[in-house]
């Protein structure tokens, strides 16, 4: 159906691409794996007609084809939801469904066609909703609608399941499949090999720009992906790889350690960072957190689970002073850093140089003049020390792969050695060798004495890094002891037996 060979693109130095081929058959679900920056997201701009290769060539149904805009692809019948969504945030499902299509916009059609859209697809969405009000998995929904609506016999999704909670996202994975069983075909980039291998028939793997493995899903394994990711050879069973694969939070559910309890590590000492009875109200004074009270110590990392919507995101803002309490107190020390999921709009100046991102750290706190010269050289250090890939500290950051982008951000916020440290989904977009190297610098930190608070929409990622856990529930946080059940259990309402207290 759809056929790449020999596709070649490089962006000034940087061969993002270097001869890959990539085949998609009608019908099929076809992974798309590789370690960040491997090129998967450029691979999937040349077909979707963003970017014109330097080489190569592409087959769609049989005839040599060439797209010069997205226009055409969607017209030709290619769709693709990008990592982050393209959507109007004040405009309604019908509107930014709509957008770009052609003819004069009649509301009542616009609308009608996101019904039939979205019943036939089992994508159920309000029509009449203004989108910067809907739940981040409508939101995809909508975007998913918007390609459909187009005709698209091809989609392809980019990370579709990085922004979604865990339930969503296996909802999302049961709908790609019944997509594909439908007679079209989806190309989903993953970082998750667990998700590749139950829903795809296909699986191509990209190291550096270059296809180093395409197989049948039946016929491969975590750790021969694990291996190919990583530039081994996927019959060979390499050792870094299998080592690397074990620290895989996606595999969580066999290697994590069940948390027993309130474990205050050794090194913990005294409360850096803290709320007593804190109140948020959000501008149309809905109160988003009630009376909530915690405290983290020096040297603990302290972990969030909550459903999504429980009031988590305004509790972290609230740690990492991006939010006014209405009512109570804050402890917080003067360094205190902050890694938010959403790193284009609250973590990176995308068309600014590195290094002038690197000086958004305590921007606030600034005086004088401006220290260029030390802040590239710390930028250089910073992309070394967290394996940032980027061609240097003058690289412009909309540049970066997704994933590194995040890795900056996260080496950014920790090379000062913060007093305390806010982490939301702190592995957001990683592939599987920096999860673990994340996850490991988080623990560095608390282990040089930051008081790191994590969240994330993950609970085996919290389980996995905290120390202690908190579980918002209905803006309301509680220290909750015990298991993974009995998290869970608390995130959902439940009373648990071992509840210590916190903030009613
Ligand atoms: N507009 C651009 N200008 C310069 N370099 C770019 C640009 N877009 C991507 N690159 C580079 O091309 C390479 C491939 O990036 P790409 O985004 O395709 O990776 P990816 O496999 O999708 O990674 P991730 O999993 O982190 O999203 C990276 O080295 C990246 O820095």
């Amino acid at each position: 159906m759809l056929s790449l060979r020999g596709i070649t693109h490089r962006f000034g130095g940087v061969l993002a691409l270097d001869d890959a081929s990539f085949v998609v058959r009608p019908g099929t679900v076809h992974a798309l794996l590789g370690e960040n920056g491997a090129g998967k997201t450029t691979l999937m701009r040349v077909v979707f007609g963003l970017l014109a290769p330097q080489a190569g060539d592409m087959q769609w149904r049989g005839a040599p084809v060439h797209f010069s805009s997205p226009a055409n692809a969607l017209a030709s019948g290619i769709g693709m939801v990008h990592q982050h969504f393209t959507l109007v945030p004040a405009m309604t499902v019908a509107e930014n469904v709509a957008l770009g299509g052609h003819g004069a916009y009649h509301p009542a059609a616009a609308e009608a066609r996101v019904r039939e859209v979205s019943t036939r697809a089992g994508l159920p969405l309000d029509p009449h909703a203004r989108v910067d009000t809907l739940p981040v998995g409508a939101q995809q929904r909508c975007e998913i609608v918007k390609a459909l609506a187009r005709d698209v016999q091809l989609l392809i999704l980019d990370e579709p399941t990085a922004v979604l909670a865990p339930s969503e996202a296996a909802e999302l994975l049961a709908w790609v499949r019944q997509h594909a069983n439908a007679g079209n075909a989806v190309v989903l980039i993953t970082h998750k090999l667990r998700d590749a291998l139950a829903v795809a028939d296909d699986i191509t793997v990209l190291h550096r720009g270059r296809t180093v493995l395409t197989t049948r899903a039946a016929h491969t394994t975590q750790d021969a992906l694990a291996a190919a990711m990583l530039g081994e050879q996927p019959d060979v069973s390499g050792q870094s790889a299998e080592q690397v694969a074990a620290g895989i939070t996606e595999t969580a559910s066999h290697v994590v350690p069940l948390h027993s309890g309130t474990t205050v590590p050794e090194g913990a000492s005294s409360t850096v960072l803290a709320l007593d009875a804190v109140r948020w109200r959000d501008a149309r004074g809905v109160e988003r957190v009630h009376h909530a009270t915690l405290q983290v110590r020096a040297g603990e990392i302290v972990g969030i689970a909550a459903v999504e919507g429980a009031g988590q995101h305004e509790l972290l803002r609230l740690l990492a002073g991006r939010l006014e309490a209405t009512a109570g107190r804050v402890v917080r020390p003067a360094r205190v850093g902050f890694v938010p999921e959403d790193r284009h709009r609250d973590a990176l100046l995308l068309d600014a140089p590195l290094f002038e991102n690197t000086a958004l750290r305590n921007a606030g706190a600034r005086r004088g003049r401006m220290p260029w010269r030390a802040l590239r050289e710390s930028t250089a250090q910073l992309l070394t020390r967290f394996d940032v890939r980027a061609p240097g500290a003058s690289a412009v950051a909309r540049t970066l792969s997704g994933g590194n982008q995040q890795k900056f951000v996260l080496g950014r916020e920790l090379a000062d050695q913060p007093e305390a440290l806010i982490v939301e989904n702190p592995s957001r977009g990683l592939d599987f060798k920096a999860t673990a190297a994340v996850q490991q610098s988080l623990r560095d930190a608390r282990d040089a004495g930051t008081a790191v608070v994590v969240y994330s929409s993950d609970l085996d990622e919290v389980m996995l890094l905290a120390d202690r856990v908190y579980v918002m529930h209905a803006g309301q946080a509680h220290e909750v002891r015990g298991d993974r059940d009995a998290v869970g259990r608390a995130m959902l309402g439940g009373a648990s037996a071992h509840n210590v207290g916190g903030g009613v």
